[in-house]
């Protein structure tokens, strides 16, 4: 098995005459260095399942092989898709079966797409512009997934982590914690890509947990957060009034939670939103 290198990539893009596109954030990993570092951050084991969102040209799936039971790989490029298992093919051919690809849009993707494997982790450098989306529909149609390591646009890392009362706190933060400890897992350069991009990328861990006990749907929940966060300015009492109703109503609902009115959604967590759904009149 031998992982691909600068020279190897561009040379494979040429042949392929693959023009990386900003639309489906195509930004290939070309340093050896940080694949192996996501691969040691992900602390597969070895009857893993794992999920890759976009493979591109390899770089990350060729590490990824050799650590787990079996790999699927989610391409929405069909160029790209068609490309995997012949690069694998040549690679790493010991490890070809553990292959699976899958031509599709990973924001869509359901269960009855994949292979009957439930995946048990995900990994993955995400295509930027749909990061968030992308992990939030992963972590809520595959409750299999225990684990996750994926990188992303340093901001979009901060925000995903961000723990309440932080300016950058708001709606990827609180529905990532519904379901899932996250945390930062090290900052990634521009260099270590081509095309660079124009910022830095960062790396994010998160475990799995079990989502609040709450007699609230998730659906009921994420309305309140997405209220909250729409005027985040505004106190709660002003922001969620709509959502209750009325001002009098919203009020009701966060005095019934234990919460003040006169909060900014930015200081509740997640646990917090919760409760408030609950309290809808
Ligand atoms: C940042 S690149 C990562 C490529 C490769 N994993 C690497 O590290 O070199 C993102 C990849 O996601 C693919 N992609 C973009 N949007 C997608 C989507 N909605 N579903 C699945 N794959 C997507 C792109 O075609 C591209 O191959």
């Amino acid at each position: 098995m031998s992982l691909l290198g600068p020279v190897e990539i561009r040379n494979l893009a040429e042949k392929l005459d693959i023009r990386p596109t900003k639309k489906l954030g195509q930004n290939f990993v070309i340093d050896g260095g940080t694949v192996r570092k996501i691969v040691r951050i992900a602390g597969l084991r070895p009857d893993d399942v794992v999920i890759e969102v976009g493979p591109g040209l390899g770089s990350l799936t060729l590490a990824l092989l050799p650590e787990a039971r079996s790999v699927v790989a989610v391409e929405i490029d069909p160029v790209l898709a068609a490309q995997l298992p012949l690069t694998v093919a040549e690679h790493a051919p010991e490890l070809a079966d553990r292959l699976t690809v899958v031509l599709g849009d990973a924001m869509r993707i359901l269960p009855g797409d994949l292979p009957q494997e439930k995946p048990t982790a995900l990994v993955a450098n995400l295509p930027y512009n749909v990061s968030v989306p992308v992990v939030l529909h992963m972590l809520e149609t595959l409750p299999s997934l225990r684990s996750i390591l994926i990188m992303v646009q340093a901001e979009v890392a901060d925000r995903l982590a961000a723990a309440p009362g932080s300016k950058i706190y708001g709606i990827p933060s609180v529905k990532a914690a519904w379901y899932a400890d996250v945390r930062r897992a090290g900052p990634v350069g521009r260099t270590v890509f081509w095309p660079a991009p124009n910022v830095d990328s960062g790396l994010v861990a998160m475990t799995r947990r079990e989502p609040p006990s709450t007699k609230a749907t998730r659906e009921e929940v994420f309305a309140v957060v997405d209220a909250a966060f729409a005027q985040r300015r505004k106190t709660l009492r002003a922001a969620l009034a709509s959502w209750a109703g009325t001002a009098a109503a919203a009020e009701q609902a966060l005095r019934s939670a234990g919460i003040d009115p006169s909060e900014r959604g930015e200081q509740l967590t997640v646990e917090d939103f919760s409760r408030i759904a609950e309290h809808r009149g």
